[in-house]
């Protein structure tokens, strides 16, 4: 027998999930964990309703509530309705928790501690486990890869196909490897380290790849570090960031509610999670080695997560930048960003750094210190039980006797799609992961940090080399706290307690799921819009990097409808803020372009969010087509989901479109043919994979296509059940865990929410 060649961690966890494989390679891939969250969400249970179809596996389903809430103290708190003032927010929420209980799936609502950021609470649970594939409609899925698993953001459209089918199409994404050799040294941290790797390989340096994180100074990580690491993989422009499993990962999950149990279980399970290595020899596509000695205390400077320098270093001058376009970007990024030392806010929080290992690197630099009179710092756990662990180690009395605002979990200020939020010109030091121009509040400025390097910021006001400052702190003032940092406790006291804890609903969910349901309506496969090809004025927008805050901010994602965005497409672009004006040297705001159909642009559109309300404002709008050198990988399926064409053609072809389209001429997007015309010009053949064109040439819908797969999804779960039997009925719903063991309430105002 041949010997099978070395594989990758990527090409072995992948090859364990194909359902089925076309021709062009585009696979039907089994998704083991979904987690849904109330912002990508309304739409796909309006889908699921409208077709009659039920959620195939409630059991390998999770839902939360994280980006609206309120970050205020739930004491008062009794219905979601009279909790959250926002109208928008709360209709989001309130309907979150009116799909979970139609559809039967477990759910950790405002008043449930283990309520929190997704990407905090799936891994706190056990739900994400080494060697599964992990999806959520949102970008920072990628933070699960710590595990050792597949994790990758999708769009609402493959939420509500996840929802019906538990299976996604893919197509298999560049194995790359970012090796990082030697050690990090003190008070250096995986945060650092991540800022320094974008910076070394950009914000596209991932795209179309899936990245490993590997070497010396990655194994030598903690949980929470690589989880920090693989969350902003997705600001390089990867598919998904990945480190394999190990005994630190098997220590961390160990007795987790939703990890398999100990015993014959666990060892078969480790045995598996054993082999998910790269193999040696294996071969990556592209290979990065950076030196973890070069990596000093790092921070954001612009208005990308790829403009990064040294605490220590010195911003770029844009005059001694040859590229046009680069210095073009740097000088709007500077004006931006209009730079000064002093801070006026730090929030420390969001799914990159709000865990445990987050909160203690803080409340160490906010020992006996203050946080200094010209600054507002917030605190915000990112989850119910990191908060109540915490609170138990005395951090939050470190913290608010500092000065910090201590409050409830979310997202909070990383997006401020709740109050929290940056008033226009304020800088803030933040350990979240995005600085895009009015990420945090209309013109407000972000600074990307580690934790460590907040709390810096907050006591001494300023941006702070963390370096002077961990000699231990002066004695604290009296009434400081008497636990004294470090006395850590096990994650265990708080979360093993909550293992048998079940989530009843409204709704007849099914209690075993070795077999799934069978799919209730007839599974049509056309209902898709068809795109053939397309004809009329192109809006040149000649910039590289437009990401998905841009082209449609935060305030909007509110909505729980599909249609009506056009007006927000690149909001802060087309309106001045303060009186609503249009500005009028803005490309959308002129003629002929205010009724383009087609869109030509810069490297790496669409990179950031995963929201789809991005291509849906731009189809409102009334453009179905983009013509870019390159496009980020959650956009572009976004896009083919809609009905719209994502067109990659060279850089040189596409500044000629970007000239045609700025003397007003027209083009045609034939896609049946494969080929944009010009007027006056040869025709521009383009690549595109042929499933996609098949399924837009026809309009046919994914959900339906793959519905027609029904025998091979259900020999796959049959496989699985046999191989992998932890994975199967792991979710709330299941009732396998004993009903014996008491559930001890850790904080009294904590209440479960009972469905
Ligand atoms: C709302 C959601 C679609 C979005 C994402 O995908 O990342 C958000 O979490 C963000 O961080 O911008
Ligand atoms: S990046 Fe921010 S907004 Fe997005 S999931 Fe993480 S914490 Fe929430």
């Amino acid at each position: 027998m041949a010997p099978t060649s070395p594989r990758t961690l990527y090409d072995k966890i992948w090859e364990d999930h194909v359902v089925h494989s076309l021709e062009d390679g585009t696979s039907l891939i089994f998704i083991d964990r979904h987690l849904v969250h109330e912002v990508t969400s309304p739409q796909a249970f309006e889908g699921l309703r409208t077709a009659g179809r039920p959620v195939r596996r409630p059991d390998c389903t999770l839902a939360t509530v994280d980006h609206n809430i309120p970050t205020s103290s739930r004491k008062s708190y009794t219905t979601t309705e009279s909790f959250i003032p926002e109208p928008e927010s709360r209709a989001q929420c309130v309907a979150l928790e009116h799909n979970v209980k139609e559809f039967g799936l477990a759910y950790f609502g405002l008043d449930d501690r283990r309520q929190g950021i997704v990407h905090v609470v799936g891994p706190e649970q056990g739900f994400t486990l080494p060697g599964t594939t992990v999806v959520c409609g949102d970008s920072h899925t990628s933070t699960h890869g710590a595990f050792g698993a597949l994790a990758f953001g999708i769009g609402t459209s493959e939420v509500e196909h996840v929802l019906a089918t538990q299976t996604l199409l893919q197509k298999k994404s560049k194995n790359m490897a970012v090796r990082v050799e030697g050690r990090l040294t003190p008070g250096i941290t995986s945060k650092d380290l991540v800022l320094h790797i974008i910076g070394v390989i950009g914000t596209a340096g991932g795209t179309g790849s899936v990245i490993e994180f590997c070497g010396e100074a990655i194994e030598a990580l903690s949980m929470e570090s690589r989880m920090s690491m693989c969350n902003m993989a997705i600001e390089a422009g990867a598919r998904a960031g990945m480190v394999a499993p190990d005994d630190v990962t098997f220590a961390y999950l160990s007795d987790r509610p939703l990890a398999p149990r100990k015993g014959e279980e666990w060892d078969r399970a480790e045995q598996y999670w054993r082999s998910l290595r790269s193999d040696p020899g294996a071969k990556y596509d592209v290979e990065v080695v950076v030196k973890a000695g070069d990596v000093v205390p790092t921070v954001t400077w612009g208005t990308s997560p790829q403009d990064v320098v040294a605490i220590t270093g010195t911003v770029p001058d844009p005059a001694k930048i040859a590229d046009p376009k680069r210095r073009a970007a740097i000088e709007r990024s500077l004006e931006y960003m209009g730079l000064e030392v002093t801070i006026d806010k730090v929030f420390i929080g969001s799914c990159t750094n709000s865990r445990i290992e987050d909160l203690r690197a803080a409340a160490r630099v906010a020992y006996g210190r203050k946080v200094a009179p010209n600054v507002y710092a917030m605190i915000v756990p990112g989850s119910g039980l990191v908060k109540i662990q915490a609170e138990a180690e005395g951090l939050d009395r470190v913290f608010r006797e500092a000065g910090f605002d201590w409050r409830e979990a979310g997202c909070s200020m990383c997006l401020g799609m709740n109050p929290d939020q940056l008033s226009p010109g304020e800088r803030c030091a933040s350990t979240s992961n995005r600085n895009f121009e009015g990420r945090q509040g209309a013109g407000g400025r972000t600074h990307l940090v580690s934790p460590a390097m907040a709390a810096a910021a907050a006591v001494t006001g300023k941006l702070a080399d963390i370096r002077t400052l961990i000699a231990p702190a002066p004695a604290p003032a009296s009434g400081a706290p008497t636990v004294a940092i470090g006395e850590e406790t096990s994650w265990k006291d708080f979360v093993a307690r909550e293992a048998d804890v079940s989530v009843s609903t409204t709704s007849a969910a099914p209690t075993s799921t070795a077999s799934a349901p069978a799919p209730s309506s007839p599974s049509s496969s056309t209902g898709m819009r068809a795109f053939t090809t397309l004809k009329g004025i192109a809006a040149p927008l000649d910039m590289s990097n437009v990401d998905t805050d841009m082209l449609i901010p935060k305030q909007f994602l509110k909505t729980i409808k599909r249609t009506g965005l056009g007006v927000a497409l690149f909001n802060a672009l087309r309106y001045d803020a303060s009186t609503s004006a249009e500005i009028p040297t803005f490309v959308l705001n002129r003629e002929p372009y205010r009724h383009a159909k087609i869109m030509v642009s810069g490297a790496n559109f669409g990179c950031g969010s995963s929201r789809e309300h991005a291509p849906w404002a731009l189809d409102d709008f009334g453009i179905r087509c983009i013509i870019a050198p390159s496009f980020a990988d959650i956009f572009y399926n976004n896009c083919f989901k809609n009905g719209m064409l994502p067109v990659v053609l060279p850089e040189a072809t596409v500044r000629d479109l970007l000239r045609d389209a700025d003397a007003g001429k027209e083009l045609e997007v034939d896609l049946v043919n494969q080929v944009v015309r010009r007027d006056g010009a040869p025709d521009v053949p383009f690549d595109v994979e042929p499933f996609r064109k098949h399924c837009l040439v026809n309009g046919l819908d994914d959900i339906g296509l793959t519905l027609q797969k029904e025998e091979e999804i259900r020999a796959f779960e049959a496989r699985r059940s046999a191989a992998w039997p932890w994975l199967d009925g792991a979710g709330y719903l299941s009732g396998r865990r004993p009903a014996s063991i008491k559930v001890v309430p850790v904080v009294e105002a904590a209440k479960k929410m009972d469905w």
